[in-house]
């Protein structure tokens, strides 16, 4: 199962000769798309199943949950090295109007500095504003400031949060 880039990002999908930037697969469980969230925070394996169940729930929201990769096409075996997602939220405010979310941005410890969570973010950023969202928020801890600044975000608010 795979589901597609809309045009205009996949025109631009290649940024060098092997690193291919696409929307998640299902295929990308045996890619190391989990071990590579767990980077980011706690994110024990999957079975296949559960992942397969996962990912055709997101999959049912079409462009309101996109996953984007990247992955080495010229490593035979294909291991993602950076992620990131867009969660359009659609409102009554604004005449409907619709708000992007940035979540689960990780680039592999080995890849990272290269640019390349920098191009998974403007590429998300990108697709929220080719879809209409009236504005793209995120959260993240202080010392990602300058990293999510050089994506072009600006500190506004203040986030409050309950875990449970
Ligand atoms: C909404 C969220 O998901 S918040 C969670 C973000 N993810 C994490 O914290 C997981 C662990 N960290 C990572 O995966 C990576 O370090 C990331 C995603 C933060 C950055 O990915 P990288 O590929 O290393 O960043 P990239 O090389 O594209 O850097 C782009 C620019 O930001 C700067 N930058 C990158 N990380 C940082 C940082 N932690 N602090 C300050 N500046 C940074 C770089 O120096 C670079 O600037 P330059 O263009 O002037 O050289």
């Amino acid at each position: 199962m795979t589901s597609t880039l809309p045009e205009s990002i996949a025109a631009v999908g290649e940024i060098n000769d092997s690193i291919h930037i696409r929307r998640l697969e299902l295929s990308d469980h045996e890619r190391g798309f989990v071990a590579l969230l767990s980077q980011l925070s706690a994110c024990p394996d999957l079975t296949a199943s559960e992942f397969a169940t996962r990912f055709a729930e997101l999959a049912a929201q079409g462009e309101d949950h996109v996953i984007l990769v990247a992955e080495d096409t010229s490593a035979p075996e294909r291991r993602i090295l950076a992620t990131g997602c867009l969660f359009v939220e659609r409102k009554f405010l604004r005449g409907g109007g619709k708000v992007g979310h940035v979540e689960d941005v990780v680039v592999d410890a080995a890849a990272r500095g290269s640019g390349l969570g920098l191009r998974i973010v403007r590429r998300l950023v990108e697709i929220a504003r080719d879809a209409g969202c009236y504005k793209i928020i995120l959260d993240c801890t202080p010392e990602l400031r300058a990293y999510y600044a050089k994506c072009g975000f600006v500190e506004k608010g203040v986030q409050m949060a309950i875990y449970f």
